[in-house]
């Protein structure tokens, strides 16, 4: 891929990158089961995660009118992770062009990281798992920075991590963390229609919503002029 001015390109995970929500749900689920809540279903969670998990299950139980305490939110949390860190990978899986467009990019020479509001060790992993971790000059997870999206230091440091400069960069997403956090960063953002958001895609207000990952070259360099 030529005539792009973007040699920078960041990458949100979930939603944008690999199709997460199913092992997410059974997560979620067996957190929910150990309240006797009802389960979510995957398309309930595509709706509901994007700020990070513990906002995921905070949503997820104020849908059921409960309001969950600290000490109780922790122990959610830590279940939530400790079921989601042994089965991260069962039936999540990429979506379709990812691979083909990274690669094009590697070999292009464009600098690559992700910038997630997962932490950063199960995202690594995860994409490990996946196979797409080596195309990421850098990872930066919602614990790899003090202030996670839609925060702009998270922007700022994936994109230094990754050896770039802001005026080349643009973030790739799908929820609203992603736009805010590309708007206050003062980088452009597109954001993939079949992502993860409560706010129907192209009310998110980004400069480009697009349905498929292949689309992303073509995009950047239209972005360019
Ligand atoms: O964990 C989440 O809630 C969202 O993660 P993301 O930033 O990769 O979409
Ligand atoms: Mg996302």
């Amino acid at each position: 891929m030529t005539d792009s001015r973007f040699s920078c390109v960041l990458f949100d995970l979930d939603g944008t990158l690999v199709d997460t929500a199913p092992d997410l749900t059974g997560a979620l689920n067996h957190v929910l089961s150990q309240h006797n809540l009802a389960p979510f279903s995957v398309q309930k969670v595509r709706n509901t995660v994007g700020f990070g998990a513990r906002i995921t299950i905070e949503r997820s139980f104020a849908h059921y009118g409960k309001t969950l305490s600290e000490d109780a939110l922790d122990l959610a949390h830590a279940q939530f992770l400790a079921h989601y860190s042994e089965n991260i990978c069962k039936n999540s899986t990429l979506f379709p062009g990812v691979d083909t467009v990274l690669e094009d990019f590697k070999s292009n020479g464009i600098r690559m990281s992700v910038c997630t509001n997962k932490t950063e060790n199960l995202s690594l992993d995860l994409l490990e798992q996946i196979g797409v971790s080596h195309y990421f000059s850098s990872i930066c997870g919602s614990d790899t920075v003090p202030n996670k999206k839609p925060h702009p230091d998270h922007i700022f440091s994936a994109i230094n991590r990754a050896g770039g400069i802001t005026e080349e960069s643009i973030l790739i997403g799908d929820s609203m963390a992603d736009v805010e956090s590309a708007r206050a960063a003062g980088i452009p953002v597109i954001v993939m229609r079949y992502g993860y958001t409560a706010i129907p895609s192209d009310e998110l207000g980004a400069d480009l919503v697009l349905d498929a990952f292949s689309q992303i070259p073509q995009a950047l360099r239209d972005l360019s002029h």
